[in-house]
């Protein structure tokens, strides 16, 4: 992160001098074309040429556009042990009117006045239940319609908001320049923190106002992405106002921080920084956690939820979450899922499930797993080095390691170079897992790892090639294969992960529909009883693909209608697994 951003800093300034001895011209434009939020997402040419036959120029063009813009809802999970929704939603009601966002109608233009009285009326409602909906400025806090999911609450926020910089000949007072992932971050209700802040106007003093843009990677002329803080180029790029909390000198002098207090934001989306019994549960890609906590809440915080992770850092995140929601039945282990079927176990285990190290970060003693003292490969201990040292330890690695396969110098150099230091380690230790035997979980979920080509806002998608698209279906396979196994017969695995609509394009057909055909031949699996496939695919001209039962309707999310991205189809789907008579 931090390497990143003197990247940023460095070429940011190297060009800013270049420019000053360039002193380009900038081409006189619209003030109101060009202090407000209007980006162009860029892609990698070749993916664009793809979707743009796929889907034609203008049906992507709203594509790209749409996926610009932060989605206008922010979900919350209500621990129902603890709370209840209703309860929730008056605390953020409360939490909302503490920061002012009855009153505060200086923001923006757009602003929609909606009545403080039914907002008043429920922070004092002490009956059974409120109304679904309730609204206060330019923002509403609902339930989930669907039964059984009363305890996940959308807040709807607002925007595109016109906001007035106080623009005079051309430019506004003073200016924050943001990297994008900071950018990202404040359209979807963040503050802008130091870290984030790439540029600042010159004599910006505390307490000032400053309108914040975003310099977004542009194609440079080798074909690469860098930075271009041409003034002009940020047309369009202008996510919000707010006061300085530091002056420009003290900006650059610090790491961290808040640096601008967001006070009128294009896209009003409030930010909160919060967050069934006795089966044992795998869930196999489970940071941040937030599916791992809604169902320890659903068993009601008895039995055996096992999240496990490949990142390090993720896990500990998971821990976290658990710990906040005072959650006991989760245990967390570092493990790829493509490996979480145990290869080889000794016999002397008794109703092993799993092997793991000595360290195990179970927060609980419900779980049914045996942990061995020393079963690490020589190559799993941390090595702390200094670079220098760095090639000297590999090979006394390899050497004891006594490596005899090509493959394992390749893995123990790559457990090398991920050595806790190298990966901005948060800290923490986190329990290693080996894999679980084959049946013996009641069920599994494999919230698999995607594209996150739907992930909103998003300001640059030019790392994205049609070969890494591609990659995201064939790793979802190998995962699955994995979680099939670890079912026990009778049990579940739920599957979820979303695909983008293919249109009539037959190649795009191949491509997206590749999820859908993978679940359909998912369902003949040996080990999958074909009528115990239950899932859904809906897409935004109204077909529908559905292997639902009475009674399970429930398990596919829906599309939010008021969404201008309709391109995007979800699959959750259900295997009863082991029964094929099902
Ligand atoms: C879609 S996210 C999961 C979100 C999570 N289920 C939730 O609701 O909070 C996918 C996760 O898969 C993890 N992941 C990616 N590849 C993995 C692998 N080979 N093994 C285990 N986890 C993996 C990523 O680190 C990421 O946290």
């Amino acid at each position: 992160m931090k390497k990143g951003r003197d990247w940023f800093l460095k070429t940011l300034r190297r060009t800013f001098v270049n420019l000053h001895r360039q002193k380009p011209s900038v081409p006189k434009m619209d003030p109101a074309e060009r202090f407000c939020y209007n980006p162009t997402l860029r892609w990698n040419p070749q993916v664009e040429d793809y979707f743009v036959k796929a889907y034609g120029a203008q049906h992507f063009s709203r594509i790209s556009n749409a996926l610009t813009r932060p989605s206008c809802y922010s979900c919350i999970r209500v621990n129902t042990l603890s709370s209840t929704s209703d309860t929730v939603i008056k605390k953020l009601l409360s939490t909302l009117k503490e920061r002012g966002w009855q009153n505060n109608t200086a923001e923006g233009a757009n602003v929609r006045h909606h009545s403080d009285d039914l907002a008043e009326a429920s922070l004092e409602n002490d009956g059974p239940s409120l109304l679904p909906s309730v609204s206060i400025q330019d923002c509403s806090i609902s339930k989930c319609e669907i039964s059984s999911l009363e305890y996940v609450l959308f807040i709807k926020g607002s925007g595109p908001h016109t906001i007035d910089y106080g623009v005079k000949e051309d430019k506004p007072s003073k200016e924050v320049v943001v990297s994008r992932k900071c950018a990202e971050a404040v359209l979807r209700g963040a503050q802008v923190y130091v870290p984030g802040v790439l540029a600042c106007s010159a004599h910006v003093e505390k307490g000032e106002p400053v309108a914040v843009s975003v310099a977004v990677e542009q194609a440079g002329a080798d074909g690469g992405w860098g930075v271009d803080p041409y003034y002009s180029e940020r047309s369009g790029l202008y996510i919000g106002q707010g006061t300085a909390m530091m002056s420009r000198a003290g900006l650059f002098r610090v790491s961290e921080g808040l640096a601008v207090d967001m006070t009128s934001r294009v896209f009003k989306l409030p930010s909160f920084h919060n967050p069934q019994e006795g089966e044992k549960i795998l869930d196999m890609c489970a940071a941040p956690g937030g599916k791992t906590t809604a169902i320890a809440i659903l068993m009601k915080d008895k039995g055996e939820v096992i999240a496990v992770d490949r990142s390090h850092n993720k896990v500990l995140n998971i821990q976290k979450l658990a710990a906040e929601m005072s959650l006991k039945c989760i245990t967390t282990y570092k493990l790829d899922a493509l490996k979480s079927v145990l290869q080889t176990y000794k016999s002397d285990c008794n109703d092993a499930t799993q092997y793991g190290e000595t360290e195990s970060t179970q927060l609980s003693g419900s779980t049914s797993v045996i942990e061995k003292t020393s079963n690490s490969a020589p190559g799993d201990r941390h090595v702390s080095v200094s670079p220098e040292l760095e090639k000297v330890d590999t090979l006394e690695l390899l050497t004891n390691a006594n490596c005899n396969a090509k493959a394992d110098l390749r893995k123990n150099i790559r457990k090398i170079r991920n050595k806790p230091g190298r990966n901005n380690c948060l800290g923490g230790r986190v329990g290693k897992s080996k894999g679980f035997l084959p049946n013996s979980f009641d069920r599994v979920l494999l919230d698999a790892p995607c594209s996150a080509l739907g992930l909103r806002p998003r300001l640059f998608a030019g790392d994205e090639t049609v070969e890494s698209l591609r990659a995201h279906g064939k790793y979802q396979r190998k995962m699955f294969d994995q979680a099939v196994q670890l079912v026990r017969p009778g049990g579940v695995l739920v599957y979820s992960t979303c695909t983008i609509n293919p249109g009539e394009n037959e190649a795009l057909v191949r491509y997206a529909l590749d999820t859908y055909k993978f679940l359909s031949l998912a369902s003949q699996h040996p080990r999958v009883g074909g009528p115990g496939l239950v899932g859904a695919c809906q897409f935004s001209d109204g077909s529908r693909e559905e292997w639902l039962r009475p009674g399970e309707e429930d398990l596919v999310q829906r599309f939010d209608p008021s969404s201008s991205l309709d391109t995007i189809g979800f699959f959750i789907a259900k295997f009863n697994v082991g029964c094929k008579d099902v």
